[in-house]
């Protein structure tokens, strides 16, 4: 259970939300001519499932990578449970966990050593580390594999053995870059069970997926980004509107609706002419 949030405030747009886990002001991220993340304000609510979701470039993976003190913003603030990212660095990464995109893992450990290395590196008790990482090696179906060198693992064991990394240390916020890509329906299923035990418990999931079937079943509220922009922000049921779908209304929110290929793939299908 988070100790602390920051104030009452409503999320954006969103009655009656939680506070805040999470509140974003003015980030800007520029890469040469490239505005990856054109000034964008964002108030994720605490003990929620929140899904940040838009086309590939949209970036999603620029603001999480600033959100969680990975990439440094031109300009604009973050805070986590009220403590600046960039101002207070060790008090918001004591309190978060991260998957990241391309997630990089020690691959000549083994998935126990792995989780024994992040837990003391989070300065936990040796004991409380090997308790907690065998239940979570037990939780995410990898206990048969944790002497397996992290280079072995599938897709989807390294999505796994990153989380249990990810959550060893009880964060208060977790942040997940595609939690699901790469992983079969069985792995999905139990890391949803995992997150979902998490969420009732208070903290708070952040998670990007172009998934919206998923993101529709999985959040309760949902952030849509395209072309570095927010373009709506809100329960899942104020995002979707009268749409039919999470899907519908996203496409008509980032202006791709109806797109189709007209002449220009003419040549494509039918076989050798
Ligand atoms: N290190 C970088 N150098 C130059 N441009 C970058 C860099 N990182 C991201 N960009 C650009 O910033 C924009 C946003 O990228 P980002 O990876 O944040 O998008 P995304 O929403 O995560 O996309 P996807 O869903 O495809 O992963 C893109 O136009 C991308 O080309």
């Amino acid at each position: 259970m988070p100790e602390e949030t920051a104030g009452p405030e409503q999320a954006g747009g969103a009655r009656n939300a939680p506070p805040a886990a999470v509140r974003i002001e003015g980030l800007w991220k520029r890469f040469g001519e490239q505005i990856a993340v054109g000034g964008i304000d964002l108030e994720l609510p605490a003990g929620k499932f929140v899904g940040l979701v838009g086309p590939n470039g949209a970036g999603k993976t620029t603001t999480l990578s600033m959100v969680t003190g990975l990439l440094r913003p031109d300009a604009g603030t973050v805070l986590v449970g009220g403590h600046d990212v960039w101002r207070d660095p060790v008090a918001v990464k004591a309190r978060i966990g991260v998957l990241p995109e391309g997630l990089r893992l020690f691959e000549r450990l083994s998935g126990r050593e792995l989780l024994a290395y992040s837990g003391r590196l989070r300065g936990l008790p040796g004991d409380e580390v090997d308790k907690r990482a065998t239940q979570l090696l037990d939780v995410l179906d990898l206990a048969g594999a944790q002497h397996k060198l992290v280079v072995d693992y599938s897709t989807g064991m390294r999505k796994k053995i990153g989380l249990a990394a990810a959550l060893l240390h009880n964060p208060q916020v977790l942040f997940l870059d595609e939690p699901f890509e790469g992983v079969d329906p069985v792995s999905a299923q139990t890391i949803r069970g995992v997150l979902e035990r998490y969420t009732l418990s208070g903290a708070t999931v952040v998670f990007s997926s172009h998934v919206m079937e998923l993101v529709e079943s999985l959040c309760d509220w949902v952030a849509v980004m395209a072309g570095g922009r927010i373009r709506a922000q809100g329960t899942l049921a104020e995002v979707r509107g009268d749409a039919p779908s999470l899907q519908n209304a996203f496409l008509e929110l980032v202006g791709a609706n109806g797109r189709d290929t007209g002449e220009s793939l003419d040549w494509l299908g039918g076989g050798a002419g």
